[in-house]
């Protein structure tokens, strides 16, 4: 049931017509890279390489995999919280519940993997069957869109998304129209959000570098440092769990295909694209080099880091200790704005951070590889995007307040830049 006329949101992404094409091309570029990274010298601009047969593209034991993965995570998730966090303000006042159970998972996931490579698990097939994975989690992605949209069909009003509720099929299908579809404590965005496709990224880059060290002996350092740096960015994206309840994607955004798709199928086999570069062929780094880049990507993190430690806590209680120094200024709603600190820097300091951090993962593939790169010009183009998304609903929020935070921070992601 869609909104009143009236109270409509503006579309964004350009609409149904690309809405739809979005859906087509997202799953065609993410096969065509993954064809491509197995074909020798990887050529992101290369003729796109042979057809697979339906045989390499789909097999229902992927499938099962594909789903023992998602039941693992989902028990994972149930286990007792350490914590269980309040999200934002919804529009009725009230607050939901979410278990911080995240990084509990990421550790019990690599003690029961650990534990089935003991036992002769043999996690160095895993990247062999990176294209039906790859399959089975479209088709799963697709399906939970499908489920997902019926039942916001009978979903109250007060429960539907800002956006994704315009009242064309394909349009609402993509951006999701329930906010936070859920049963109980088990939230469906929430989950798949931080659990399985990370988790899944980390998995796959590890089971990279294991093939690899069957085919070469041991891994590259290249690949150590790509296994090492990722690993850090899920382990605190799980540690540091909580912090996504202040993201756009928990507070504005509906949860359907492009959510569904980017979390269980985009992320974990697009993310690995640099480790799966790094198998053909081998990229020699010495230490000096790959010492530079060790400090590319600790300054990349500490900006991230440092950002979204000032924004989270500030945005829960903006008298916390670790916050409360830092100048602001006050908005028609009552929430503040951080104008000193990372967020007196630039509008969007945490970009920034995961910018830096984005380009350290791909210079251990060297420079001459655009394909190892494609992470990091996909992503640059996500972010400015979803700053220029954020950016509209800022104003629409906060007005004038607005305006004269970006008079006092003129620039958006890199300072004196952009
Ligand atoms: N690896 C990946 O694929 C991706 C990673 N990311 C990362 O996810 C993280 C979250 O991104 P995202 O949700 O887009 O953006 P932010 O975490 O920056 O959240 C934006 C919101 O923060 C609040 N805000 C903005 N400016 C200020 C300020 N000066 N003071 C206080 N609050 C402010 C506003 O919400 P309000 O005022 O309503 O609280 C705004 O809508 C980022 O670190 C980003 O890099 C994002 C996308 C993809
Ligand atoms: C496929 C489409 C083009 C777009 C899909 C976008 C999604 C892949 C991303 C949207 C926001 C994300 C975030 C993270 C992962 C990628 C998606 C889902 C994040 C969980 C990564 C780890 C970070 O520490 C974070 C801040 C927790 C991120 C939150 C946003």
């Amino acid at each position: 049931m869609a909104p009143p006329q009236g109270s409509r949101a503006p579309l964004e992404f350009g609409g149904p017509l690309a809405a739809a094409a979005l859906m087509l091309l997202l799953p065609v570029t993410m096969f065509h890279l993954l064809l491509v990274a197995r074909s020798g010298p990887a050529r992101l601009l290369g003729p796109p390489p042979s057809l697979p047969g339906l045989e390499e593209l789909w097999s229902p034991w992927a499938l099962l995999l594909c789903l023992a993965w998602l039941g693992l995570q989902a028990a994972l998730y149930l286990l007792p919280a350490r914590k269980v966090a309040e999200g934002q303000d919804l529009k009725d006042k009230s607050r939901l519940r979410y278990p911080i159970t995240g990084f509990q998972a990421l550790v019990l996931t690599a003690l029961l993997v650990g534990l089935g490579v003991s036992a002769g698990l043999p996690l160095s097939a895993l990247p062999e069957m990176l294209l039906p994975l790859a399959s089975a989690a479209t088709l799963t992605a697709f399906i939970s869109s499908l489920l997902l949209y019926l039942r916001a069909l009978v979903a109250p009003a007060s429960a539907l998304a800002p956006g994704g509720n315009s009242g064309n099929l394909i349009y609402d299908f993509f951006l999701g129209r329930e906010l936070n579809p859920r049963i109980w404590l088990f939230d469906f965005k929430y989950f798949c959000e931080l659990r399985p496709g990370l988790i899944g990224w980390v998995l796959i880059n590890l089971a990279l570098l294991m093939q690899e060290a069957d085919l070469r002996g041991s891994p590259s350092l290249a690949m150590w440092l790509v296994n090492g740096f990722q690993l850090l960015y899920v382990a605190d994206a799980l540690w540091y769990e909580e912090a996504v309840l202040t993201t756009m994607d928990i507070i504005h955004d509906g949860f359907g295909f492009m959510l569904a798709f980017g979390d269980l199928a985009w992320v974990p086999f697009t993310y690995s694209l640099q480790a799966q570069f790094l198998l053909y062929p081998p990229q020699p780094r010495g230490w000096p080099l790959a010492s530079f880049i060790c400090l590319i990507n600790a300054v990349g993190y500490y900006i991230f880091r440092g950002a979204n430690s000032q924004k989270n806590p500030f945005r829960n209680n903006p008298s916390d200790p670790r916050v409360a120094d830092l100048e602001t200024i006050s908005t028609a709603t009552g929430r503040r704005l951080l104008v000193s600190g990372w967020w007196g820097m630039v509008r969007h300091p945490n970009y920034l951070g995961d910018l830096i951090m984005a380009l350290a993962w791909s210079l251990p593939c060297g420079v001459f590889h655009l394909f190892s790169y494609f992470y990091f010009l996909y992503f640059t183009a996500l972010l400015v995007h979803r700053e220029d998304r954020d950016e509209r609903q800022c104003l629409q929020k906060y007005g004038l307040a607005w305006h004269e935070y970006s008079r006092r921070v003129p620039y958006r992601i890199v300072p004196y830049v952009y």
